[in-house]
C-alpha cells in the first residue's frame, strides 16, 4: 500500500531523514526516541513535506510530488499529534465538517458514532470540553469519515488516560481487521509491536532496525533502543 524508499527530507537546509526505507505492511510501526524523525516521516508520507531524494509510492503510484489533499483523495488520512479538533464546535459539528458534501454523509457520521460510543454520548458537547482521549477518538473518527485505505497516526495514545488508551489500541487493531492499513508512531512499544506486521526503528533520521512485528520483537527493539 505505502512504500517509502530511500527518502531524504527535512526543513529548509536541515536534513532530518537520511535514506529512510519503510517496508509495507497492514500495520507498520515507526519507533524511535524523541527527535528521531518519526513525525517528519509521517509528514512526508502525507505530503506536508516533499522528499529531496527517494520516493513515496501509494497503491503502486508515485505520489512523491502530490499535495496532501490529492493524497487524501487517493485514500490516505493523517491524524497529527495533539488531539486536534475545533474546540468551539460540538463533537457532531466537527464530524459534519468532514462529512458535508460527501455522499451518504449522515451514514458516514453514524458509522463513527457507533464505533466510538463516547462520541455518541457527547455528540452535542463542545469538542473543547471533551477529555483528551475523547478528542483523540474524534480526530480519528474525522479521518475515518474520508474512508481511507491508509490511516497515518502520530502518537494516538500520548497524554491520554489509561482506560481510553486501551480503547484506542483496540480501535487500531479493529481497523486493521477491517482492512485499513495503518502507519503508526507510538511510544507504547509493546502495543505498537503487537499490532504491527512490520516495524522500523529510527535514530537521528536513519533506520537502525527493521523487522516483523509481534510480541517477540519487543526485546530486540528495546535492546536496539537501549531502553
Ligand atoms: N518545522 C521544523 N523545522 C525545523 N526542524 C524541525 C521541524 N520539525 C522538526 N524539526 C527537527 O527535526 C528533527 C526530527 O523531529 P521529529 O518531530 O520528526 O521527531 P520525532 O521522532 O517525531 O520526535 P518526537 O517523538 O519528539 O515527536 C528534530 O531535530 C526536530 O528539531
Amino acid at each position: 500500500m505505502l512504500e517509502l524508499t530511500d527518502v531524504e527530507a527535512g526543513y529548509g537546509r536541515t536534513r532530518v531523514l537520511h535514506g529512510v526505507t519503510v517496508p509495507t505492511g497492514r500495520v507498520v510501526a515507526v519507533l524511535g526516541h524523541n527527535g528521531a524523525g518519526k513525525t517528519t516521516l509521517l509528514r512526508l508520507a502525507i505530503g506536508l513535506i516533499k522528499p529531496s531524494k527517494g520516493r513515496v509510492l501509494f497503491d503502486g503510484e508515485d505520489v512523491s510530488s502530490l499535495a496532501p489533499n490529492r493524497r487524501i483523495a487517493r485514500g490516505m488520512a493523517y491524524v497529527p499529534q495533539g488531539q486536534q479538533a475545533f474546540g468551539q464546535l460540538t463533537t457532531l459539528e466537527n464530524l459534519q465538517l468532514v462529512a458535508d458534501g460527501r455522499r451518504g454523509g449522515k451514514a458516514l457520521i453514524d458509522a463513527q458514532l457507533a464505533r466510538f460510543p463516547a462520541l455518541e454520548k457527547f455528540a452535542t458537547r463542545k469538542a473543547g470540553l471533551l477529555s483528551g482521549g475523547q478528542r483523540q477518538q474524534l480526530a480519528i473518527a474525522r479521518a475515518l469519515i474520508t474512508g481511507p485505505k491508509l490511516l497515518i497516526l502520530d502518537e494516538p495514545t500520548e497524554g491520554i488516560q489509561p482506560t481510553i488508551v486501551a480503547e484506542i489500541e483496540q480501535t487500531i487493531v479493529q481497523l486493521a481487521a477491517e482492512g485499513i492499513h495503518v502507519l503508526l508512531v507510538e511510544q507504547h512499544i509493546g502495543f505498537a509491536l503487537e499490532a504491527a506486521e512490520r516495524y522500523v526503528v529510527l535514530a537521528s533520521g536513519r533506520v537502525t532496525q527493521t523487522g516483523d512485528g509481534g510480541a517477540a520483537a519487543t526485546a530486540t527493539v528495546r535492546a536496539a533502543m537501549a531502553i
